[in-house]
């Protein structure tokens, strides 16, 4: 073990362009760790809070750092308690929760590279098991991702049946490809969102018939079976005022939500519907679990925000059967690791996943094996994407 000697947070560029935060924590014994925060577009309500990255730098420089320097970088839970001491809000609205994470994914790093150990070895341990999780890919996208798009944010192949994490990558970047050879086809053109999913301008229910084909074709060439799914990020598409969800021209009231998802789950047999409604709709979420939850996935990113307390308020009333870990959610790793314990616990499956807005650093990819977590979501195609992908491919090869 040894203690953090110094911590320098720095502004970088992330996938869209924009400004976001890097730290760099260094032990006596020279331990280095470096780690970004990624950032949303889509972000739900109760996301702890992001701050401008040159108020959280200063903030974090301030209130943070001198509380971190001297503590040992191996005891992560006192790592971040003391961000959340240094921080004093519920929401990391004082140092911004782009600073903390950073800090406690840099911290981490620092204290795998102590030991000689990477990263997911440190965090998951010797005992950690042996599975890897299957990356749901972002093929076609629109929603807060790109203008002029499908209303549904995400539609995303899952290689359910891959033998191993490289086939399923693989896989994934050929649906990808196969969408994007049949939109050809049609003579759509297809620009890229901010996930380097296709941006058509195309209704949903055109992208449902891509989307199958694409998937059908290339399970033919590959022998394993691939399913898709979706990302609705129903907190964008609902309307408060008329209570309805809106998809361009057509609405749907609250109730006809939960049927016309349902319906999309029966026809196309996905495999994975991640807010499927309205962040703070948990009766109607527990309705659509009880009728679809032994076949699908139904899992709570916005509805839960990697927070134990939405977490359990969901277990209660049977909200969901899975759940979006995002780091940058909830402000540090351990409160991460708390909400997949507690998900593992209680059934939920946990989905490691990036934001829109990413930078090349791939700490959920070893966050996701250290978890035994049994799925990621992290893009398709990019190189902030490939980034964690490669990286899982290392890890599955031994060669990180
Ligand atoms: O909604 C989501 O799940 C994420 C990532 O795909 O998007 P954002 O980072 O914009 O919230
Ligand atoms: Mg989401």
């Amino acid at each position: 073990m040894t203690r953090i000697t110094s911590i320098a947070l720095r502004r970088v560029l992330d996938s869209r362009g924009n400004a976001t935060v890097e730290a760099d924590v260094l032990t006596e014994s020279g331990g280095f760790g470096r780690a970004a925060a990624p950032s949303g577009a889509s972000t739900g309500e109760y996301e702890a809070v992001e701050r401008p990255p040159s108020e959280a730098i200063a903030a974090a420089r301030e209130h943070a750092v001198p509380r971190l320097e001297g503590l040992y970088a191996g005891d992560q839970r006192e790592v971040d308690a003391a961000l959340r001491a240094a921080d004093g809000t519920e929401d990391f609205s004082a140092i911004g929760a782009n600073s903390a994470v950073a800090i406690s994914m840099a911290a981490a790093k620092a204290a795998a590279d102590v030991i000689g150990a990477p990263l997911y070895q440190h965090l998951g341990g010797a005992f950690r098991g042996e599975n890897f999780p299957v990356p749901l890919g972002n093929v076609i996208g629109g929603g807060e991702h790109a203008a002029d798009a499908t209303d549904i944010q995400e539609f995303l192949a899952a290689p359910v049946g891959a033998p191993s994490v490289s086939e399923a990558v693989f896989a994934n970047a050929a649906v990808h490809a196969a969408a994007a050879s049949i939109l050809a086809d049609r003579g759509v053109p297809a620009a890229k969102g901010d996930e380097g999913a296709l941006a058509p301008s195309i209704s949903d229910a055109e992208a449902f018939e891509v989307m199958a084909e694409a998937t059908d074709r290339v399970a033919e060439e590959v022998g394993f079976s691939i399913r898709f799914g979706l990302d609705m990020a129903g907190a964008e598409l609902y309307d408060a005022d008329a209570d309805a969800y809106v998809y361009g021209e057509e609405t749907r009231s609250p109730d006809e939500q939960v049927e016309y998802v349902a319906g999309l789950i029966e026809e196309y047999d996905l495999a994975y519907v991640e807010d499927p409604l309205d962040e703070d709709d948990y009766d109607r979420f527990a309705t659509l679990t009880e009728r679809v939850g032994d076949r699908t996935l139904i899992c709570g990113d916005d509805l839960f925000v990697t927070n134990v307390d939405r977490l359990e308020e969901g277990i209660d009333v049977g909200a969901a059967n899975s759940i979006l870990i995002k780091p940058n959610q909830i402000g540090t790793l351990s409160q991460a690791f708390d909400a997949v314990e507690l998900a593992t616990r209680n059934g939920y499956d946990s989905v490691i996943s990036h934001r829109s807005g990413e930078t090349e650093d791939t700490t959920i990819a070893h966050l996701a094996v250290a978890t035994d977590a049994p799925y990621i979501k992290t893009g398709t195609v990019g190189g902030e994407r490939t980034a964690k992908l490669n990286e899982l491919i290392r890890i599955a090869d031994g060669a990180v």
